[in-house]
């Protein structure tokens, strides 16, 4: 490992190991942390990644600690990365002050506003320069990427995926916030990271992106329907609509009786790393 990359705890697990690792962000120009699960085939062979981009509150471990994934990612020989939500720490007043906006809820935009713009790149953090560092210090095969999301990190996977359609070959979302254009969530963020010129949120709105994205393979997104933030936040129905239009692929399943919770992403854990490894280890 380079010293630029530094291990903070590993773990057995399935066979394999999860990690806990951080290192100096050039994006974002500070110091950010990620967790890995390397499945065992990862010490025989290259495998497929799937990134995991978590939601609003989140770091790099809840998804690790709660969802299940790692069986299912040791079954099927994926490689997990998971990067936390946000920068930390980085010394821009009021960072902490909200639990939806700030620390741990850095959207997976590349902020434009002065205050935010030095550390909250986020969207470049994820496209570009973890995936060059996965690249480097594990074994992946970088041809073969696939990326989902929970909420605010459902809205960074879609977004990440229609924008980059060769890059991710795969893509799924839990209760993703699908048109944050048009949700109180979105709009604070928004505003704040990117300013007032509403058209310059277009490029991180799944719900617009897609009417232009080509992403032709199927997209599958679980939604509870005892969500809390369903019809305030989340509003999956748009997505569906503009979908629709031209005509992408999409499995929207509404889970009747679920609610936002790691307890319904668990449950449905199986069936989104079965859509991912269907396309990566074809
Ligand atoms: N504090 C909030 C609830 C915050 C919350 O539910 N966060 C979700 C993601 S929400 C959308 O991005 C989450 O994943 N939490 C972490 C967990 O481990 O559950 C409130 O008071 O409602």
């Amino acid at each position: 490992m380079p010293a630029s990359l530094k291990l903070s705890s590993e773990y057995r697990c399935f066979d394999g190991t999860v990690g806990f690792y951080y290192h100096q962000s050039e994006m974002c120009n500070i110091e950010m942390r990620f967790a890995v699960y390397q499945p065992p085939q990862a010490k025989l062979q290259r495998v497929p990644v799937l990134y995991f981009l978590s939601g609003l509150t989140c770091s790099e471990e809840n998804f690790i600690a709660k969802a299940g994934a790692q069986r299912y990612a040791a079954e099927y020989g994926l490689m997990l990365v998971v990067p936390d939500t946000s920068p930390r720490n980085a010394g821009i007043a009021g960072e902490d002050d909200d639990w939806d906006f700030g620390t741990g809820a850095g959207f997976y935009v590349d902020a434009t506003q002065t205050l935010w713009r030095s550390h909250y790149q986020m969207y470049s953090y994820v496209v570009r320069e973890l995936p060059a560092l996965i690249a480097e210090n594990f074994s992946v095969q970088s041809e073969k990427q696939g990326i989902f999301g929970h909420s605010m990190g459902g809205h960074g996977a879609l977004v990440c995926a229609l924008r980059n359609p060769n890059q991710y070959k795969s893509v799924s979302a839990f209760a993703p916030i699908v048109a944050p254009m048009r949700c109180p969530w979105g709009e604070k963020a928004f505003s704040h990271y990117l300013g007032t010129d509403r058209e310059s949120w277009r490029t991180y709105d799944a719900s617009e992106l897609v009417l232009s994205a080509n992403y032709q393979r199927p997209i599958l997104i679980d939604q509870g329907t005892a969500d809390k933030f369903l019809v305030e936040q989340l509003k999956p129905k748009l997505f569906e609509q503009a979908c629709a239009k031209v005509k992408q692929p999409l499995n929207l399943r509404m889970q009747a009786g679920y609610d936002h919770s790691y307890y319904f992403i668990a449950t449905f854990i199986e069936d989104h790393i079965r859509h991912h490894a269907a396309v990566l280890l074809d």
